[in-house]
């Protein structure tokens, strides 16, 4: 997506044998733009949430193991970055899809080609997921425009959305606004509400600069907000993105996904989810009995880090000394609560069947 008028991915090889990124920890309120030369720089850079959601993730642990090998591309090289690597997050099933597709690619070869071979299916994980989310960008844009023929002429088709699922999430174009961005390309009226989403404000940290710099209107909103919204006919549909899918559709995404589903089930709001296929997890049926559910530092509920007035970047405590906190990162929301699934193949039902007639390869 374009920033200031320059293009940029989420992730990219800067040529010089390291990987850039760009630090979303940093924003909205400075772009900075990180290398990543090792291992342990990928590492981090996943488990601190540098680079963040499923697709992204997933080439993160790629371009990881590319530059792993090339420093070590022995068997044992290769299943200590696997393993270093899967270790970051447990959530996402991106990072396993991509660390079991790189070990099958590199695994047969001799070690004088690993290195090489890493590269090139780094930046083809990399280069697929563009194009799988253009095209869950263009099947996504199809509903916007069905909710917009419901609407008064010129009257903005209203979508809310929780955390961030943008391109910031992906390497490129996003999975629930690339949507957004498609129907917003093609001169459909729209406007976004965009779920704050705590404790660490994806929502109005990344998915409010992703918007405001592509020239999308939206409006922040706390966490709590949209069951009012529906209720009162303010949402038109809800487009949100996920960490992992099961083989029946039900949907794991970040903490709030679950109850933001609810309310649009209780006021008849449609509940979409965009979906890359490899964040299926065609071994899994029930995903609230199954799915890992990271737990992450307390300190993302108990401190909220913001811009003084005075330009400052400064880390304040919102909860008493001592007062115990948990910090459930996803939660899983049933298919029976989700109206469908946006992949790169179609819209389908939230179920077995469903995904199984787009992807009948998985029987
Ligand atoms: C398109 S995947 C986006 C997905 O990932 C986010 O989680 P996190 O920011 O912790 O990586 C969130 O669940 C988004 O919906």
């Amino acid at each position: 997506m374009r920033i200031d008028g320059t293009a940029y991915r989420t992730i990219w090889p800067d040529g010089r044998g390291s990987v850039a990124i760009i630090d979303q920890t940093r924003l909205p309120h400075d772009f900075a733009i990180v290398r990543l030369t090792s291992l342990e720089d990928a590492a981090h850079a996943i488990r601190a949430m540098l680079v963040r959601g499923a697709p992204l993730i997933g080439a993160a642990a790629a371009y990881g193991v590319a530059l792993a090998l090339r420093a070590d591309a022995s068997d044992r090289g290769l299943d200590h970055a696997c393993a270093a690597l899967l270790a970051t997050r447990p959530t996402a099933v991106n990072l396993r899809w991509a660390l079991e597709r790189m070990r099958r690619r590199l695994a047969p070869l001799p070690e004088s080609q690993r290195s090489e071979a890493a590269e090139a299916e780094a930046a083809a994980i990399a280069d697929e997921d563009v194009e799988i989310n253009r095209s869950i960008g263009l099947h996504g844009a199809a509903l916007i425009h069905s909710a917009a023929e419901r609407k008064a002429p010129g009257e903005p088709v209203n979508v809310l959305t929780h955390c961030n699922a943008g391109w910031l999430a992906t390497v490129d174009w996003g999975t629930a606004l690339a949507p957004v961005y498609a129907a917003f390309e093609q001169g459909v009226p729209l406007h976004v509400w965009v779920d704050e989403t705590r404790p660490r404000n994806q929502g109005a940290s990344l998915t409010a600069w992703e918007l405001k710099h592509h020239g999308v209107p939206h409006t922040v909103i706390a966490d709590n907000v949209g069951g009012h919204l529906m209720q009162h006919g303010k949402v038109d549909l809800c487009i949100v993105g996920t960490d992992r899918t099961t083989a029946t559709g039900d949907v794991c995404n970040k903490i709030g996904t679950y109850l933001k589903a609810l309310a649009a089930h209780d006021n008849g709001v449609p509940f979409y989810v965009g979906l890359p296929s490899p964040t299926i997890d065609w071994t899994i049926a029930d995903g609230v009995r199954d799915i890992p559910i990271e737990e992450r530092d307390g300190r993302e509920v108990s401190e909220l880090t913001g811009r003084t007035a005075d330009g400052r970047i400064e880390t304040v405590r919102v909860t008493p000394d001592g007062s115990p906190v948990a910090n459930y990162a996803f939660d899983v929301t049933p298919a029976r609560l989700v109206t469908g699934l946006i992949t790169e193949r179609g819209v389908c039902a939230a179920s077995r069947d469903g995904l199984r007639d787009l992807f009948p390869e998985r029987g």
